[in-house]
């Protein structure tokens, strides 16, 4: 098919604006998926994504449409990731694309990602054509986000398109609009071939699929190619594209979308961002915007059970053939024994793999808090960049440790704006920027060390604003902090998986905290268990859980036996996640504890 007759688009959106349900439509409408076939949300296919209802994994899908004009047009529509730990992947899927649809909820406006994807869209020269969604609903008010998206975003939004992806009112318009909108890809079928990896996925038959957007040239089975950054080459032994199923052609043409499968083992040969030439004849530049995947987030996970040390191991090597950014190395507790530190690309990824290895392996973990990477820089001249507390070199041999930050930007009503301050500037953010968007709302600026918003920042935020609160965040390099080890002891001793890094000045009553949320986690025995926190040698808090007097049986004495089985089988729960450290049970939830203490 001639280039002029494809179009390459993805759908941008702040989360739960309806991106799902309007690319559900345009697959309906075009009779790409039959009505019967039609489960709710074919793109989002994980179990995991159903549930919490966001995409994790961007899909991709080829549509045809006789478009008004008589002629017959290839839609390649390419999804992207959801949230922002994502963002890189939804950048290389914008890459892939000449257009974009943005989406805007009519009931809630301009939110903190519309903004940022908009921002990746223009960075990458896309035609933007807005869509204001959920027209349907009473509260729905076009004309208000409409004025938004002039004044926000600066978008030209008269011809905005009004849709309920619900019902499929104006669906027809979105089809219409993206033919007559958005730039054909161009041509260069000549040229050498230049395709763009902007996903990819592993199939147990054909082993890790490469989604890709050829640029330039074509490309065919039994072609000899090789990855621009990793300099792997591989012979192709099949192309195809996405009814959304797989499904086998030939060629992929200039311009084109699809996916190729060359008998690669691991997706880390066909990185996301890489770019695909020929063997011979290649290309002699990569397209631009390759980088490599960095995890922000790292904790260790263990298995409950020691035995299940090598299930893990497994487990892990599998999520991360199809999940290139999730790290994975072994490191050793004393007080968990064996097990993993693995690196996020943010909370949400860690969430996702730690839900995913517990459903979908069987497996029971024990989670320790979540850290950043520090760079440490020791007197001895050299740097050392530490993620596990527990290995921050001596106090005494550090010169200045510096910490990441992240660029955080806050929309909210303009009433909120008080709280938002006075949350952020707890947690030792800078204040940078304040915009109004319109009369009622407005877009707050802050540098907050990376650190402090894994310490349930999000969470507070929104309930603090109730639930009015949208964020977007991106690393934003770092910074010398009065950074200090603080450790846990337990009955004396130092239990290494709870130790945690905090600002100098935090430190203290953040210990206090700590220690008192310990008392209540930590189950009592026959004798006082005393929990400190320390600072080098000095103990800064302490508590103590006192010695067991009761029974849990005791006040059952009538005999009534179910009564007496409820109160066993509670505690055979409780158990379940404990992990015994020297005579004392510690269970899961006071791995956690630090991040959901609350400072007085
Ligand atoms: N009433 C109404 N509800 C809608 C409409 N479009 C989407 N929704 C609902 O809004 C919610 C979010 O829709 P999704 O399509 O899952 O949102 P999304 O943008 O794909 O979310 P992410 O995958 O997390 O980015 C769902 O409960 C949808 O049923 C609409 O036009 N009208």
């Amino acid at each position: 098919m001639a280039t002029k007759y494809i179009r390459n688009f993805s759908i941008i959106a702040h989360i739960d604006h309806g991106k799902s349900t309007l690319a559900d439509r345009l697959l309906e409408r075009t009779g790409t998926v039959s009505q019967r076939e039609m489960e709710e949300q074919v793109l989002d296919t994980m179990d995991l994504e159903r549930e919490r209802g966001i995409t994790i994994k961007a899909q991709s899908a080829r549509l045809v449409y006789d478009a008004k004009d008589g002629h017959q047009y290839t839609l390649n529509l390419i999804d992207t990731p959801g949230h922002v730990d994502f963002n890189y992947e939804v950048s290389r899927s914008l890459a892939a694309c000449e257009g974009a649809l943005l989406i805007v909820d009519a009931t809630q406006g301009v939110e903190a990602q519309t903004l940022a994807n908009v921002y990746l869209a223009l960075e990458h020269d896309l035609e933007i054509i807005p869509i204001i969604n959920k027209i349907d609903l009473p509260s729905a008010d076009p004309e208000r986000v409409r004025r938004e998206i002039e004044d926000v975003i600066g978008l030209d939004a008269e011809n905005a398109i009004l849709v309920s992806a619900k019902t499929g009112q104006g669906i027809d318009d979105v089809l219409e609009a993206i033919v007559r909108y958005i730039p054909a890809p161009e041509e260069a079928p000549q040229k050498p071939l230049r395709a763009l990896i902007f996903d990819s996925h592993f199939d147990a038959y054909k082993g890790a699929i490469a989604n890709i957007r050829i640029m330039e040239g074509t490309l065919r089975a039994g072609q000899k190619i090789r990855m621009m950054a990793t300099g792997k080459e591989f012979e192709v032994i099949e192309t195809g594209v996405f009814l959304p199923q797989m499904h086998k052609v030939a060629a992929l043409e200039c311009g084109s979308v699809g996916y190729l499968a060359a008998g690669m083992k691991n997706v880390r040969d066909c990185r996301v961002g890489d770019t695909v030439t020929t063997a011979t004849h290649s290309a002699q530049t990569p397209l631009p915007g390759y980088r490599k995947a960095v995890p922000m987030v790292y904790c260790g996970l263990y298995p409950l059970e020691t035995n299940e040390y090598d299930a893990l191991r497994d487990a892990l090597e599998k999520l991360h053939l199809n999940d290139a950014a999730l790290l994975f190395e072994p490191e050793t507790s004393t007080a968990l024994g064996f097990g993993f530190r693995c690196g996020f690309l943010g909370l949400l990824h860690m969430d996702v793999i730690r839900e995913r290895l517990e459903r979908e392996y069987g497996l029971s973990l024990i989670t320790t808090a979540p850290s950043v990477n520090y760079h440490v820089y020791c007197t001895d001249g050299t740097m050392v960049t530490v993620d596990n507390p527990s290995l921050m070199p001596d106090m005494s041999k550090i010169e200045r440790i510096e910490e990441p930050l992240v660029k955080t930007s806050i929309i909210v009503p303009k009433d909120m704006v008080g709280t938002v301050m006075e949350i952020s500037q707890n947690r030792r953010g800078q204040y940078v920027t304040m915009d109004y968007l319109d009369e009622t709302r407005v877009s707050l600026v802050y540098n907050l060390p990376l650190c402090e918003i894994l310490y349930d920042y999000f969470d507070t935020l929104k309930s603090a604003t109730r639930g009015y609160a949208s964020v977007d965040y991106a690393l934003n390099g770092y910074q010398v902090s009065p950074m200090v080890k603080m450790d846990i002891l337990i009955n004396g001793e130092t239990v290494d998986a709870l130790s945690v890094i905090v600002h100098r000045e935090f430190a203290a009553r953040r210990g206090r905290a700590l220690v008192e949320k310990l008392r209540g986690l930590i189950p009592r025995q026959l004798f006082q268990i005393p929990i400190q926190a320390a600072v080098g040698n000095k103990i800064i808090a302490r508590e103590n859980v006192a010695a067991l007097r009761k029974d849990v049986l005791a006040k059952c004495y009538g005999g009534d036996i179910s009564r007496k089985r409820k109160l066993l089988e509670k505690q055979k729960a409780g158990k379940k996640r404990m992990k015994q450290f020297g005579t004392v049970e510690i269970p899961q939830e006071a791995f956690m504890a630090v991040l959901k203490v609350e400072e007085s």
